[in-house]
Parts: structure tokens; sequence; C-alpha cells
């Protein structure tokens, strides 16, 4: 009885996850009623707006809108979306060192009524403008870059698109991966060996398509634009000098708020393989195991509450390490090296897109501006967020079963 009541509170249909895209929002929708007009003109014409400096006026012209009307949850995940968009927009568009310290009621009034219905924060979230900020050129067309846009983009126009994009699709080749997860489960739960395999492999070949995907990110974001425009765009108020206190949102509460600037620490995905592979930040490496954690508060709660579903799930690595079997082991150990493999390519990544253009930054004062501004800056060389990933990389590597 409890084997079935394990395996039913790990089906991921119950977690609006989908078979077939994973985190992804299937087909999200990319119009609201005409009502909400005044809202998606601002959000689809963001980059003209800030670039012709007239999107300060456009947003105190806005009228104070009902989220009434926005019953349909692919409605509300796009309102969530254009209002995080044009948020951004408007703390950000002086640059990263002259930030609006004050968020208008008639956007921060339904921004926070949205982050409540759906339980997200008011800030610009992942599972925003990766997960929800797609759709298809050819409805009829495949998957690949080239037929798919984005709903709302930052300046920085192409790279713009192609980060959120390239994410977006190595989130779709996570797809096969998670939908392994259940298999996972309920194979340890009857101690199915062969299907724990087969089940492990799915998960490991998954994990190199999204290495594949992400090798895309070279041909379509320009790590000039990245670093100098984009990155801005993604910061938070959170711990950051210049907004003390964090932001006021008029009309919602009385004293300026903090939230994290957007990271894909808020990904569903590799949160869901760390903890199925039994890889916990314990508290020993103090900020990156707080810090993961509060990251969760920055997800759907239907995907967070699948994460703490597999946690409470039974312990892969023990029934792997007791079953004393080579080629399970070997399946598991190769399932850790995708995930480290996957890690090593990101911090290559990130040094391509992040500290080099840092090293060519000429006045080293706007590295402030982390999208994690949650770690004491410590300069290029050593900068936070690279000991961070560095980190997690190497509790990865200590994922593997040694020969016992
Ligand atoms: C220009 C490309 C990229 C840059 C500069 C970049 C930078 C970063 C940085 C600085 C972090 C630390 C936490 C944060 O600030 O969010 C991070 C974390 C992360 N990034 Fe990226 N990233 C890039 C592309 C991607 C892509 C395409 C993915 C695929 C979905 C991805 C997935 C992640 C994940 C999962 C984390 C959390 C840390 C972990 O679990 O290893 N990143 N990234
Ligand atoms: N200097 C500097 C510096 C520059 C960037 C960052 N962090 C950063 O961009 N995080 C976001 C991120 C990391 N990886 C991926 S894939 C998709 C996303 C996204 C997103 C939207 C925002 C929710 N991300 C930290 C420091």
């Amino acid at each position: 009885q409890d084997k079935t009541s394990a395996e039913n509170l790990i089906k991921i249909d119950r977690y609006l996850i989908s078979e077939d895209y994973g985190f992804v929002l299937p087909h999200p929708q990319t119009e609201l009623p005409s009502y909400f007009d005044p809202w998606m003109e601002i959000a689809s014409n963001l980059s003209q707006l800030i670039e012709n400096c007239q999107l300060h006026s456009k947003v105190e012209k806005m009228p104070l809108l009902s989220t009434h009307a926005l019953t349909d949850y692919k409605e509300q995940r796009l309102a969530h979306l254009a209002l995080g968009f044009i948020t951004m927009g408007y703390v950000w568009q002086e640059g990263s060192d002259k930030a609006q310290k004050v968020l208008p009621e008639t956007l921060a009034v339904p921004f926070c009524k949205l982050s409540e219905i759906l339980d997200l924060p008011p800030v610009l979230v992942y599972a925003d403008c990766v997960l929800a900020n797609w759709k298809k050129k050819d409805p009829f067309g495949p998957l690949s870059i080239e037929n798919l846009d984005v709903i709302f983009s930052f300046p920085g126009g192409e790279t713009s698109k192609g980060f959120f994009l390239v994410s977006l699709l190595v989130e779709m080749a996570a797809a096969p991966g998670i939908r392994a997860i259940p298999k996972i489960i309920s194979a340890v739960l009857h101690e199915d060996v062969a299907s724990l395999e087969n089940a492990l492999q799915d998960v490991t070949s998954s994990i190199s398509k999204m290495q594949d995907a992400f090798k895309l990110i070279h041909g379509y974001v320009n790590p000039e634009i990245f670093f100098n425009t984009l990155r801005i765009y993604l910061s938070g108020w959170k711990d950051n000098p210049l907004m003390a206190g964090g932001l006021l949102y008029e009309g919602v509460w009385k004293t300026p708020r903090e939230f994290s600037g957007g990271s894909a620490g808020q990904s569903s995905t590799l949160h869901c393989f760390d903890v199925l592979l039994g890889i916990y930040p314990n508290l020993e490496c103090g900020s990156t195991a707080a810090y993961l954690q509060s990251l969760r508060d920055y997800m759907p709660a239907s995907h967070r509450a699948f994460i703490q579903a597999i946690a409470l799930g039974p312990s892969l690595r023990h029934f792997v390490l007791a079953a004393g079997n080579d080629s399970l082991q070997e399946a598991f150990n190769s399932c850790v090296s995708a995930l480290v493999a996957l890690r090593d390519y990101h911090i290559q990544v990130v040094t391509r897109y992040i500290s080099i253009p840092a090293g060519k930054q000429k006045h080293r004062g706007c590295l402030f501006h982390n999208a994690v501004v949650t770690f004491p800056e410590k300069g290029t060389g050593g900068t936070s967020f690279m000991c961070f990933l560095k980190t997690i990389r190497d509790l990865t590597k200590k994922a593997q079963l040694l020969d016992v």
C-alpha cells in the first residue's frame, strides 16, 4: 500500500509538469483580452521605449487595471511575465547605477496580486522569461531555435532572445530525464534493477542532449552584449548597495521590499537531478546551500513540490550501493558524470560571457549588480557566483559511487 502511495506521490502530471516539455510551459498564451492592452503594448515594445526614454512616461500613464478577468492559469503566467518585463525595464532603464527606487502602483498593485495568485515573487523569475516566454513562428514547424521566438525581450535584441531561447531548448531536452524520475522511484520501490538501469540511462542521455542544446549559445548570444546590456535587466534588489531595503511597491507595502535577481538556480530541472542523485549542498558549504534553498521560493509552487516529493522518496543512492550490482553502479555513475560535464561546460560559458568581458570592463564598480546579488563581491577573478558554480560542480563530482 505505501509503495503505491509513494508512486502516486511522484506522478508528474500532478505537478503541472509536461511529459513532452518538462518544466517548460507548453504552448504559452501569447495574448491577453484587449482590456490589458496597456500592459501588452508596453511589454511588447520595451526595448524601443527604453531606447527612446519613453518607458517612464508610458508607465506613469498606465491605468490601474484589475486582475479579476485573469482566471486562466496560462493567462496569469503571461500577465506575470509581461509585468515582470515592464518592472525590470522600469527599474533598470537608466543603467545599473541609477535604479528606480519606487515602482508606481499601476504596476506594483497588479504585479503583486498576480504574484500572490501564482505564489511567485513580484520580480522577473526564470519561470517567466525562460519557461513561459516562447512561441513557434510556424505553428506546424519544428521545435528548433530557427522556428522559435520569445514573446518579450530586453534591450540587446538578438542576444536577449538567444539567451532565453537557448535556455528553453536546454529545458526541453531535459523532459525525457524528468519523465524518467517516476520510473526510477518505482523501480527502487519494487527493487527492479533492470528497469532502474534503463531509466538511469534515459536520464544520462537527456543530460547529454541538454549539453548539446547548450552549445547553441555561441551562435546566438554575444558576450559583450550579454555582459554590458542584458545582465543589467536581470538584476534584482536584494543586498544591492544602490537599493538599500529594496524596491518600494507603491500601493502594496509601506516599506521597500528586497527580491533577488533572476537566476537559473530557479530552474527546477537541476534541483530534481541533484536531489535524485543525492547531491545535497549541505550546510558546510555555507551560503551555497542556503542560497540554493532560497531559490526554490522563486519557482512555481507545483514544481517546488515535485522536488520535495523526490526528496521524500526512497534513496536511490542507498539502493544502488546496497544492490552491489556493477552495471547498475556504472549507470548511476554515468548519470553523475553527465551532470558534472554539463556543469563544467556551463562554467566555461560563464568564463567567456562574464569573466572575460568583466576583465575588459574599465570601471570595476559596475560589477556590483549580479543577478545573484546575495554574495559579497570579491572582484572579478574569484567573483562570488564563480565560486558558487565551482562549489556545486565539485559537490556533483563527489556524488560518484566509489567501487565498493
Ligand atoms: C551566456 C550564458 C550563461 C551565463 C553567462 C550564465 C551564468 C550563470 C551564473 C552567473 C550563474 C550563477 C547563479 C546565477 O546568477 O544565476 C548561473 C547559474 C545557473 N545557470 Fe547559467 N548561464 C548561462 C547560460 C545557461 C544556460 C543556457 C543554462 C541552461 C538552462 C544555464 C543553467 C544554469 C543553472 C541550472 C544554474 C544554477 C547553478 C547550477 O545548478 O549549476 N545557464 N549561470
Ligand atoms: N557580472 C555578472 C553576472 C551576470 C549574470 C548573472 N546571473 C545570471 O545571468 N543568471 C541568470 C541565468 C544564469 N544562467 C541562466 S539560463 C537562464 C537564465 C536566466 C534568467 C532569467 C533571469 C531569470 N540564467 C550573475 C552575475
